[in-house]
């Protein structure tokens, strides 16, 4: 059994599902397919859900107006035979209507992931229509049957597996359908695995069903060396182990949601990560074999902030660190970078929600200065500190203010940390020093 995952940009335009319909009848090998919603629907179903707050009626209307046209015509280009067009229109309207409802009850964060994940589900009932109709039968299946995921961190894998194949069972078919992003919490109450979470959905029902492989098919042909984004002559990786998957997700590389591989790694199951409009391309593998070791990729992390703690009193005094690092933990803050010098501690973080918290207890002992808007460039490759090319990167202190530097923490990661009005610069620098005048390329 393979999975394989298409994410926004792939289901994005009639023309696109089309392409999909070929890739998904090139072999006879059973699948577990994995949709996103369209591109661009889970915005407007986020724009849906601040409406749905202020009570702002008009503009649920029409945002819900214009999703219905939007996937209506889908189904009118799509769709060839009157009756299934009429059947698959009234479907559509039918989940307009209940989000509609669901729009008018008071706000949580459960209503608001039942909401934001109805993109998935209006995408896979017009696909798995379309399909059926062009004869490749397939069977629908709500992810929200078996998607249990007590805590985003820590998917429980049996409890999938367990509804799953009892799922599967119930309606034995080469080809499934389902959606990604959405789950069910410890509660058993609809929520979402985070934006970007499709991927995640993937390897979790990957590692549920012990697949064979997981494909993610998105717009761009495998995992680039750096964001192709803000990076001119980037090219993609061939061959990554799940801990340089892992690193790069974590810090930015947009391409993989941050918890992508975790789910796969001990069963050993092999991620691909391949293009939906160039399926000839190779790709990149990312598995535990390591082919090449050294300097693989860089990528950037936005919306760091950084934390200056000050202190006469012997800052590293035994169980000084360990009282300041409580102080994160009982706020369930996790910590990203850290440096120490006699007086001082910086590090970062990612989630500001109880900053305020945080601040108001370290100020009882230290002195404490935040500083937003940083971005941390992370340098990954399996032994990348041993890459005899990898001294390189500090020049950059010659032409980029960086304010945080992390070094041998992990043998396969280097971490600065510059303000965010520094990252482009910093990612094309790096490239270029890197990857571009001094070697051939690793791929
Ligand atoms: N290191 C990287 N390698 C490849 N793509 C990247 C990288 N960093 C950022 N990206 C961007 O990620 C995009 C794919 O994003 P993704 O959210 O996975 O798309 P989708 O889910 O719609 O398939 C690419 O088009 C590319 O611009
Ligand atoms: N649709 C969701 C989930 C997702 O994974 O999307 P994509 O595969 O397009 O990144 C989102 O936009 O967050």
């Amino acid at each position: 059994m393979r999975i394989l995952k298409f994410g926004g940009t792939s289901v994005g335009s009639v023309e696109n599902l089309r392409i999909i319909r070929n890739i998904l009848t090139s072999d006879n090998e059973q699948k577990i397919v994995v949709c996103s919603a369209m591109s661009g629907v889970t915005d407007q179903l986020v724009k849906l859900v601040e409406s749905a707050r202020f009570n702002d009626n008009e503009a649920i209307t029409r945002n819900l107006h214009a999703l219905e046209s939007k996937h209506h015509e889908v189904v009118d280009q799509l769709i060839e035979r009157q009756e299934l067009r009429n059947t698959l229109k009234d479907g559509i309207s039918a989940m307009i209507t209940a989000m509609f409802e669901l729009a008018s009850k008071p706000y949580s964060d459960n209503l608001n992931a039942e909401i934001v994940t109805y993109g998935e589900t209006l995408l896979t009932y017009v696909f798995s229509g379309y399909l059926n109709e062009v004869g490749v039968s397939n069977v629908l299946l709500d992810a929200k049957e078996f998607m249990y995921v007590e805590s985003v961190e820590k998917p429980n894998i049996e409890a999938v597996s367990k509804r799953l194949r009892k799922v599967l069972d119930h309606e034995p078919s080469s080809l499934y359908i389902t959606q990604g992003f959405v789950c069910r919490d410890q509660f058993e109450k609809i929520s979402t695995l985070k934006r970007g979470g499709s991927d995640y959905t993937a390897t979790i029902i990957g590692a549920a069903i012990d697949a064979d492989e997981v494909q993610i098919w998105t717009d761009i042909d495998g995992l680039h060396n750096n964001d192709p984004r803000y990076v001119d002559e980037t090219h993609p990786i061939s061959h990554l182990t799940y801990n340089e998957a892992a690193e790069l997700a974590y810090f930015g590389a947009k391409i993989l949601h941050p918890q992508t591989v975790s789910p796969v790694v001990n069963k050993d199951i092999p991620v691909l990560l391949k293009n939906t409009f160039n399926p000839e391309a190779e790709g990149t593998v990312i598995s535990n074999r390591t082919y090449q070791t050294g300097l693989k990729a860089i990528s950037a992390k936005d919306n760091i902030t950084a934390i200056k703690i000050k202190s006469n009193r012997m800052l590293m005094a035994s169980g000084y660190l360990r009282r300041i690092f409580e102080v994160f933990d009982n706020f369930n803050t996790s910590i990203d970078m850290i440096t120490t010098s006699e007086v001082a501690i910086s590090l970062t973080i990612d989630d500001t929600s109880y900053i305020d918290e945080i601040v108001k207890e370290i100020e009882k002992y230290a002195e404490i200065t935040v500083e937003e808007n940083h971005s941390i460039i992370c340098i990954v490759g399996e032994s990348v500190i041993k890459d005899q090319n990898s001294y390189r990167l500090f020049e950059i202190l010659n032409y980029i203010p960086v304010r945080m530097i992390s070094y041998g923490g992990s043998n396969n990661n280097i971490s600065l940390l510059v303000d965010t009005k520094d990252k482009i610069s910093s990612l094309q620098y790096l490239n270029e020093k890197l990857f571009r005048s001094h070697r051939e390329a690793v791929v």
